[in-house]
C-alpha cells in the first residue's frame, strides 16, 4: 500500500493549516506526524484518510498493482480518535458484531478474541455509555486495529489510558501492525516511540508568504 500526497494544503476559512506538503507513506513503515497542540497533526492525518478535502495539491492510493480511486480507500483504512464517537447504547459485544458487518476481523480474530486483547471481558456485556474514558480509548483502538484493512492511521492513541493500557497499545502494534503502514499522530513520544518515520507539521506551515516548506523526516 502506498499513499502520497503532492503539493497538498488545507485551509479552514482564510487560515492555511498546511502547504505544500510533498510526502510518501508506505506499508511495513510506521511514521509519526508530532507538533504542538493546534498545529493542525488531526488536519493532516483527516486529509490522508480522504476525511477532509484538500484545498490544493493531490492525494493518492495504491496497492501492489492497482491505484486505488480515492472515493474507495476507505476500505483500505482504519482510523482510531478520541473524537471518533463509538455507538454508545450497544454493548461491546453488539458494537464488535455491528462494525463487523462493513468490515473484516484480522486473520484469525473474532470478537471474543478481541475482547480478551483488549482486556474488557468482564464489562462485555455493559453499555459502552459505561465505560470510562479508558475503556472507551480501548474499544476505539481495537476497532481500528483488528479491523482487516493494510493502514492504520491513529490520532492520539494514548489518550485517558494508564499504564497497563500504554503497555496493552504497545503489545497491540508490535503484535498485530508490523506489516501495514501505520501512522501516528501525536505530540507525546510514549504514543510514537516506535514510529522510524518522523513528520514534523511545523514544516508545513508559515506564515509568509511564498515561503518554501520542506519535509523533515
Ligand atoms: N473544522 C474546522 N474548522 C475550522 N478550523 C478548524 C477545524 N478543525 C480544526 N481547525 C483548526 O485547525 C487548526 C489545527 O487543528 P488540529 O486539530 O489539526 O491540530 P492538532 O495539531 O491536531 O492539535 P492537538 O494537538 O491539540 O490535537 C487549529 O487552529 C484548529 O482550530
Amino acid at each position: 500500500m502506498k499513499i502520497k500526497l503532492s503539493g497538498a494544503g488545507k485551509r479552514f476559512n482564510r487560515e492555511w493549516i498546511f502547504r505544500n506538503a510533498d510526502l510518501e507513506f508506505l506499508s511495513g513503515i510506521s511514521y509519526a506526524i508530532t507538533g504542538p497542540n493546534g498545529s493542525g497533526k488531526s488536519t493532516l492525518l483527516q486529509s490522508i484518510a480522504g476525511m477532509l478535502h484538500l484545498n490544493e495539491g493531490s492525494i493518492s492510493y495504491a496497492s501492489t498493482n492497482n491505484n486505488i480511486p480515492p472515493d474507495e480507500a476507505f476500505q483500505y483504512i482504519s482510523f482510531s480518535a478520541p473524537y471518533l464517537e463509538v455507538i454508545e447504547e450497544m454493548t461491546l459485544v453488539e458494537f464488535l458484531k455491528f462494525h463487523f458487518q462493513f468490515k473484516n476481523y484480522l486473520e484469525g480474530m473474532n470478537a471474543q478474541e478481541v475482547i480478551e486483547a483488549i482486556g474488557l471481558q468482564a464489562a462485555a456485556q455493559k453499555q459502552i455509555r459505561y465505560y470510562s474514558s479508558g475503556m472507551k480509548q480501548r474499544v476505539k483502538l481495537a476497532q481500528a486495529i483488528f479491523t482487516n484493512t493494510p493502514v492504520v492511521l491513529l490520532d492520539e492513541p494514548c489518550s485517558n489510558l494508564d499504564i497497563q493500557g500504554i503497555e496493552l497499545y504497545h503489545s497491540l502494534i508490535q503484535n498485530y501492525c508490523k506489516e501495514r503502514l501505520v501512522i501516528v499522530c501525536s505530540n507525546d513520544e510514549v504514543e510514537y516511540s516506535f514510529c522510524k518515520e518522523r513528520i514534523a507539521i511545523t514544516n508545513f506551515k508559515s506564515n509568509l508568504r511564498g515561503r518554501a516548506f520542506r519535509r523533515d523526516t
